[in-house]
């Protein structure tokens, strides 16, 4: 049975900061740590990318990482890596649609935390019949995090969404800064995920503040 519930996940989902070792100049571990008190609500681990970790030195991040989250009391989410997910007892999974079908991750993760990335209603409707918990949805703004972001689809794929009549937890991503991402929560996003904006400043707590002022809409 799952141990939470959407209104729980609505919250935890507000301010979503997702890394990997490439999209920092510092020590992961540090970024992530002071992110953490400036008020992140939850973490996606996501190694990919050019010069990303893979094996041992993966796992080891990865476990590094999820002690911080725990100590904080923060979902830890891994990106794409079922079996890394399982192996670490993370708290969720983020799978997009280029990734393993849904209805056999869920099958997969059993109770664990499970976002989908959608990008319009019949993704949206599909990932919602094969469990999904969430809705990751974008890129909303330009993006230099993802090489492969499909088209900018703006806050109006969110308004558009929650209009369609999906209740479910939706996190907006791609160009999210503490300057756009009230946009993103006034068009019915429960919250905002974001790299760079955290990840690539000089201080990812005044960062996090900063986003957390954003969204306090
Ligand atoms: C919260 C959140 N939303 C969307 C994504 C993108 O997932 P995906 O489309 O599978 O792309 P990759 O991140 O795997 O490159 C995400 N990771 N997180
Ligand atoms: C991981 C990811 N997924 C996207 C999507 O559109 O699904 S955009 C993106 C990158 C987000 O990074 P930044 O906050 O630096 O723009
Ligand atoms: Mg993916």
């Amino acid at each position: 049975m799952k141990t939470f519930n959407q209104d729980w996940l609505k919250n935890a989902l507000s301010l979503y900061f997702i890394m990997g070792s490439v999209n920092t100049k510092k020590k992961p571990s540090i970024v992530l740590e002071e992110a953490v008190q400036g008020g992140v609500t939850c973490f996606q681990f996501r190694e990919k990318g050019t010069g990303a970790l893979a094996g041992p030195e993966k796992y080891a991040l990865a476990e590094e990482l999820k002690f911080i989250c725990q100590k904080a009391g923060i979902p830890f989410i891994v990106n794409d890596d079922i079996e890394l997910a399982l192996a670490l007892h993370a708290d969720g999974v983020h799978i997009g649609q280029e990734d393993e079908p849904v209805r056999i991750v869920r099958e997969k993760v059993g109770d664990k935390i499970l976002g989908v990335s959608v990008h319009n209603f019949m993704e949206a409707q599909s990932a919602l019949q094969v469990g999904a918990d969430y809705f990751g949805v974008g890129p909303i703004y330009p993006t230099n995090s993802k090489a492969d972001a499909k088209e900018v689809q703006g806050v109006k794929i969110i308004r558009d969404l929650r209009s369609e009549g999906f209740t479910i937890p939706i996190v907006g991503i791609g160009g999210i800064t503490a300057n756009n991402a009230g946009e993103v929560i006034k068009a019915g996003a429960d919250g905002v995920s974001v790299i760079s904006a955290i990840s690539l400043e000089e201080s990812p707590k005044i960062a996090a503040e900063k986003l957390r002022e954003g969204i306090a809409i």
